[in-house]
């Protein structure tokens, strides 16, 4: 130690000496190089000992250094620095701060930094600019400067697997230290609250999926996305108008009762359970309730999730403001009420007929997720986090499903979509012919009242095939098809009542001939 600070004095010297003795530029220049080579063997002395000083101080003394050290720095540097990671804790959720001063960032960030990302904006017609990595931006506050400046580290290889290790970010925030009260008050809070305005009229709308393998290991989320543009709305909808009015009013008051939801102690979520046969509009009205609401949406494709935990993370990464999926329920995974038997007669059926390979294999591709991970996952204590959210099921088969799963309180209001009625068709015959009455209309309504036909046929019926398909065309060729189908159901009608017939029939003619064999006994 001695040494290596008399070494470091001597030079110093050194250089001082030769300072005073040079006049002009060149022996300047000589003597600054000069005291650089004298100053080398100093400068590798001090780097070793203090690897010295790192491997073999104990801990407590190092702290001790560090602790005066930073007293020193302080002293000379007289800035506050404060950083806002984009993932806390164990990377389970992106942190609201980041995003909020990501998004107030990105208002003067188009200003200052040179470095910047670009985003498609909402609607497709502006672009939204973020600073990019290492960028710093200067803003001001009531007269004073602050400093932001986004850092990235990361990207080493992970020891324990051969992935890379995803990379961290983090804006950090500098003030000069006799501000503190005024930026760690009023500031960050107005940061935080104009980024959350910001982002909510800048952003795009986003369907997220979970099933295209997006795994962790690589990206910072387990959820992959794109736009969201879907142009349903509830005009578009064919339903009765009472029962459409009735889903937007619920969907309405839901979204304006935060206080409500706080007050009364429950999780601010609620639970739709759409259920009807195929190409009634199940799918459809989801994404009207996501236009509704200004919601994103998350479609889960439960077969995709190996287990309850990945579930539970899945749902914690979702945000606010926002519709998470499950459709065809009922075929996700074995979530019908005779869940227990079909398992028990399925290991019955493999004691039969060991098979190695298809049990691997079933183990690797199949879901574990089960029917509690589910229920947890709608309203366990995890539900709560993140806050504003539908949950939306759908299925072909409401009766399969198990009660548990659709109770009040879980799937809070039920909503059938069924067949075409004459009121829904008006609404078909408005979106795709512009037309609010006809002379036909009268005969439709007499025939759709008495088959089943859906939505989405009726649709396809009314829809331009040829620029020469004009609107008597199409209009004619719904009644042709709706007359098709009358007459298909009544010989369906005919057939089962024959088949009723015959089997009545049969039995009696059993009972008579069981009843006459006793009687000659
Ligand atoms: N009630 C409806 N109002 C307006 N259009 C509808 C309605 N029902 C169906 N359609 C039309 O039919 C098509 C299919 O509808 P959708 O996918 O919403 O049916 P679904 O109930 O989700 O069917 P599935 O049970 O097979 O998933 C849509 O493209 C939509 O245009
Ligand atoms: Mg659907």
């Amino acid at each position: 130690m001695f040494l290596f600070f008399s070494s470091l004095k001597n030079s110093s010297t050194q250089a001082q000496l030769n300072h005073n003795t040079t006049t002009g530029m060149w022996m300047g220049a000589a003597s600054m190089a000069g005291s650089w080579v004298a100053a080398g063997p100093t400068i590798a002395s001090f780097m070793f000992v203090w690897a010295m000083i790192q491997q073999y101080c104990p801990q407590a003394v190092l702290r001790f250094f560090k602790k005066y050290w930073r007293r020193l720095m302080n002293y000379f540097h007289p800035y506050i620095q404060i950083s806002i990671h984009e993932f806390a804790g164990e990377r389970l959720k992106r942190s609201e701060a980041f995003i909020a001063i990501e998004s107030y960032l990105s208002k003067n960030s188009s200003n200052t930094a040179k470095r910047l990302k670009a985003e498609i904006g909402k609607d497709s017609t502006n672009l939204v600019f973020s600073m990019d990595d290492h960028e710093k931006v200067t803003d001001e506050f009531q007269g004073v400067k602050v400093w932001w400046v986004l850092n990235r580290t990361g990207s080493s290889t992970n020891p324990d697997n051969s992935y890379p290790n995803p990379d961290k970010r983090y804006y950090t925030l500098t003030f000069h230290k006799n501000h503190r009260s005024l930026i760690t008050e009023p500031y960050l809070k107005y940061v935080l609250s104009e980024g959350k305005e910001i982002r909510v009229r800048n952003r795009q709308r986003k369907l997220y999926t979970n099933g295209s393998g997006g795994r962790w290991s690589y990206s910072h989320t387990m959820w992959s996305h794109i736009v969201f543009e879907h142009p349903a709305t509830f005009d578009t909808i064919g339903m009765e108008a009472k029962k459409k009015q009735e889903i937007i009013d619920d969907l309405q008051t839901f979204t304006s009762s935060k206080d409500f939801y706080a007050r009364i102690g429950k999780a601010w979520k609620r639970g739709y359970l759409l259920y009807g046969p195929p190409g009634t509009g199940k799918s459809t009205m989801i994404a009207a309730m996501a236009n509704l609401l200004n919601y994103d949406i998350y479609d889960l494709e439960l077969t995709a999730v190996k287990n309850n935990t990945e579930l539970r993370k899945l749902l914690i990464e979702t945000t606010s403001k926002s519709i998470i999926v499950i459709e065809d329920i009922d075929c996700s995974l074995d979530l019908t009420g005779q869940r227990k038997k079909k398992e028990e007669k399925l290991k019955d059926d493999e004691k039969e007929k060991p098979s190695k390979e298809s049990s691997h294999k079933e183990d690797e591709s199949s879901s574990k997720v089960t029917l509690s991970g589910l229920l947890n996952f709608i309203d366990g204590i995890w539900s709560a986090c993140g806050g504003e959210r539908l949950i939306v099921f759908t299925t072909n088969y409401v009766e399969k499903l198990d009660p548990a799963l659709i109770r009040t309180g879980r799937m809070d209001k039920h909503i059938e979509l069924s067949y075409c009625s004459f009121e829904s068709f008006l609404v078909l015959a408005k979106n795709y012919l512009n037309l609010e009455t006809h002379p036909l209309f009268d005969q439709i309504k007499e025939l759709i009242e008495d088959v089943n036909i859906t939505p989405a046929d009726v649709a396809e019926n009314l829809m331009p095939k040829s620029p020469k398909d004009d609107l008597e065309k199409r209009i004619h060729k719904l009644i042709q098809t709706l007359q098709q189908a009358k007459e298909a159901a009544i010989v369906e009608e005919s057939q089962e009542a024959n088949t009723a017939e015959s089997t009545t029939t049969y039995l009696q003619s059993q009972t008579e001939g069981e009843r006459s064999s006793s009687s000659s006994i």
